[in-house]
């Protein structure tokens, strides 16, 4: 099976997890920030978080880097450009890309600045490839509470041009949602759809709240839904979608390895799960080899891999018109 040229759809993928090693030496040295090397094969191992990760928190690490260049808004705007061009590159025909426009303020850029750029970067290279996008903000669930109603206003004039939803994402300990949920309700107010991490690292129990108290429509990973049947049988009463992210699993320790990888358990029994990258850099990887690697460790037919594409459709948060043109690549 040629893996590279099937079509298709990532849902979850963290713009600053996913540079690419050479453009951090460039924009660093562009913008004098001194790094740890200039060798490319030395930022591209520090950047990769290794398979012996202790957690979710030793993962985040990786991220430092890759943020100290991207405070400008022509960095930003060139990252942007880039992702989704190495995307389009692979036949990945829609992309939903989230980034945390609290990581990009060290060097005074306005939100409006910040989100603008991301959206400029997507729309070049929407204009020169067979893609289209749209961004998530994500919110730090670490970070001090007091700008959020910010980002999400900053983010508001995008709203169905470039910017359709509201994440929470970051180190997750059990119980966080409660003490978002105002926030979010002001998301869904002014018209973002929602997807939260949940069940990455922690509990079920994270799961059930994201979708009860949060609204959620879809989930980050959920992996632990798999531990409690209130979270699992809400997941599939609403039909809420999973943002599975195999590589990125195993190197947080959320499951020890692939072959334990519920996805497959899931899909059997009707779930909407979907396939997705997370972090193209941090987790070495690309849509292709998520495809490959949970085709190939799964025994999944083409059938199935249309069946997950078009999963993904239903759980896109596209308009109609983009989701009717996904449609035409489906088998
Ligand atoms: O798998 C993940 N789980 C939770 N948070 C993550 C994951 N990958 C990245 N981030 C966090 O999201 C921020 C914005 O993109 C990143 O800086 C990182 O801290
Ligand atoms: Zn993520």
């Amino acid at each position: 099976m040629n893996y590279s040229s099937l079509p298709k759809i990532d849902l979850h993928c963290h713009l600053d997890g996913s540079v690419r090693p050479q453009t951090i030496i460039d924009l660093a040295n562009e913008q004098n920030i001194s790094i740890p090397s200039q060798d490319i094969n030395e930022i591209t191992s520090l950047m990769i978080a290794p398979e012996t990760c202790q957690n979710l928190d030793e993962y985040l690490m990786r991220f430092d880097l890759p943020l100290s260049v991207m405070q400008t808004q022509a960095g930003i705007e060139r990252i942007s450009f880039e992702l989704f061009e190495d995307a389009a590159k692979e036949n990945v025909k829609y992309f939903e890309v989230r980034f945390g426009p609290q990581l990009h303020q060290l060097q005074g850029l306005s939100f409006d600045q910040i989100i603008g750029s991301v959206v400029k970067g997507m729309q070049r290279a929407e204009s020169m490839y067979d893609i289209k996008g749209n961004y998530i903000l994500s919110i730090l669930r670490t970070f001090p509470k007091d700008n959020i109603r910010d980002v999400i206003d900053a983010g508001a004039p995008y709203l169905n041009k470039g910017v359709v939803a509201f994440d929470l994402a970051g180190a997750e300990l059990p119980g966080f949602c409660s003490e978002f949920i105002p926030y979010v309700d002001y998301a869904i107010e002014k018209g973002y759809r929602i997807t939260i991490h949940a069940g990455e690292q922690g509990v079920g129990q994270n799961v059930f709240d994201a979708v009860s108290m949060l609204k959620a429509e879809r989930v980050g990973h959920g992996i632990h839904i798999t531990g409690h049947q209130g979270a699992y049988d809400l997941v599939k009463q609403q039909n809420i979608g999973l943002e599975t992210c195999p590589s990125s699993n195993i190197q947080t320790k959320a499951v020890d390895k692939l072959s334990e990888h519920p996805l497959k358990a899931f899909y059997e029994d009707a779930l909407p799960i979907t396939i997705n990258t997370d972090n193209r850099t941090v987790s070495n990887t690309t849509m292709t080899d998520e495809v490959r690697k949970v085709m190939q460790e799964f025994s999944l037919s083409r059938e199935d891999y249309f069946n997950i594409y078009k999963i993904s459709i239903e759980q896109a948060f596209a308009s109609d018109e983009v989701k009717q043109h996904l449609m035409s690549f489906a088998d």
